[in-house]
């Protein structure tokens, strides 16, 4: 298999709590990231991102050692449940960060932000400033600003969190579409073990710091095996 993310014991000790990460995924899967509060999903992403400086193992990313590679350089977009819209910028601008943080734009970087505004629903709204949209119309152009940064690997932490059971299961479809269609590699954290089975192929579960389980998604409420 080609691997998108190897992380081989990887470890980092914070506030107390250690982690140690073994964990490899499948370049073009989509795995949901379980397991209890405080167990290490986003310390997890952080480790991923570049975020946490960690004392042990290595993280292999599209099979590049990542010691060296400081998190805007690596292949990695991250989604937060909030979404991090910049509230003094429209949404073109804040979409267009992703393609250049500078906002030197050509010609090709403007016609990308736009369609990327297109393929999750908000043409038209490229003046609109953030306070004047709604919980998805938010959420849309964070998928939208992950789109244009063209990274193979989307973490998403718990990206639906703050909106209602309708939206969220409309975010997913959307979320769904956008993976087949780019074919990049997606972990995403959530809570919803029928949001998991719905969209993802994979699993991992975490708990007090490791990775305790993975594999397909059909196996997810398996009973654990030691
Ligand atoms: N910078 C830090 N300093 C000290 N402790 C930290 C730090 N970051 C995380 N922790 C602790 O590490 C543990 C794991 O945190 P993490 O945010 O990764 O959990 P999580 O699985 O994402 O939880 P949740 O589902 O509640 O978001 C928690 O107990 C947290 O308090």
């Amino acid at each position: 298999m080609t691997e998108a993310i190897r992380l081989g014991g990887v470890g980092l000790t914070l506030g107390g709590h250690r982690f140690l990460f073994d964990l490899a995924v499948p370049a073009g899967s989509f795995t949901a990231v379980t397991g209890p509060s405080g167990s290490g999903k986003s310390t997890l992403f952080n480790i991923i991102a570049g975020f946490e400086t960690t004392d042990a193992g290595r993280v292999l990313l599209g099979g590049q050692d990542m010691e060296t590679v400081l998190p805007g350089k690596r292949p990695v977009s991250l989604v937060f449940q909030d979404n991090n819209l910049f509230a003094h910028l429209d949404l073109f601008t804040n979409v267009a960060l992703g393609v250049s943080p500078s906002l030197r734009l050509d010609a090709a970087g403007r016609v990308l932000v736009s369609e990327a505004l297109s393929r999750v629903g908000l043409a038209g709204f490229e003046k609109r400033m953030p306070a004047t949209l709604s919980g998805g119309e938010r959420q849309r152009a964070a998928f939208a600003r992950a789109l244009v940064r063209k990274r193979p690997i989307i973490l998403l932490d718990e990206p639906f969190a703050a909106l209602d059971p309708e939206l969220r299961h409309q975010m997913g479809g959307l979320l769904a579409a956008l993976h087949r269609d780019e074919g990049f590699t997606v972990l995403m954290i959530t809570h919803d073990p029928d949001e998991a089975r719905r969209l993802a192929d994979r699993f991992v579960l975490i708990e007090g710091g490791r990775v305790v389980r993975e594999g397909e998604i059909a196996d997810l409420r398996a009973p654990r095996v030691r």
